[in-house]
């Protein structure tokens, strides 16, 4: 029986696996590589602080998740794939309540960061200003 995401170094086994996996498909991967480059320590760190924030309640995290997609050149099939990499990531290490809160708090993120991307992008606004 696999255990649920309990503490830091979880989250950090959850995090570099997923990320491992984004950096190598297809599809997301070069958005990612492209705009990150030689920062991936540092997108690493700061994804650790914001997932503890989330699923541990330890308030490490404090940026503004929403900007730096603002500009991608995504859509919904490019959120499409990185919730199945997520999802495949969590329950292939993890299982209960917090992996499955995992699940349901990307999910509703994704969501919403396409639902503005499209949003703006479609009505030619600055997400920014
Ligand atoms: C196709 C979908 C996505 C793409 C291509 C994408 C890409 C990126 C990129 C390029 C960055 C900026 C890295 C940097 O310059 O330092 C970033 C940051 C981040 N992403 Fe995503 N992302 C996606 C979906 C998501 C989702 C669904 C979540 C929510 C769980 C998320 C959470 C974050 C957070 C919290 C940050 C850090 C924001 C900060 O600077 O404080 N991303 N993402």
């Amino acid at each position: 029986m696999k255990k649920d995401i309990q503490n830091l170094d979880d989250i950090k086994l959850m995090v570099d696996t997923f990320y491992d996996k984004v950096q190598n498909d297809d599809l997301i991967g070069p958005i990612f590589n492209g705009v990150i480059q030689n920062r991936w320590d540092e997108h690493l760190e700061k994804m650790y602080r914001f997932w503890q924030t989330i699923l541990l309640e330890d308030y490490t995290y404090s940026g503004r998740p929403f900007p730096p997609h603002a500009h991608l050149p995504v859509d919904e099939l490019h959120f499409k794939r990185w919730k199945e990499l997520f999802s495949d990531v969590v329950y292939t290490h993890f299982e209960g309540k917090k992996a499955d809160e995992a699940i349901w708090r990307a999910d509703k993120m994704a969501t919403m960061f396409l639902s503005k991307i499209l949003y703006f992008r479609e009505n030619n606004l600055n997400p920014l200003t």
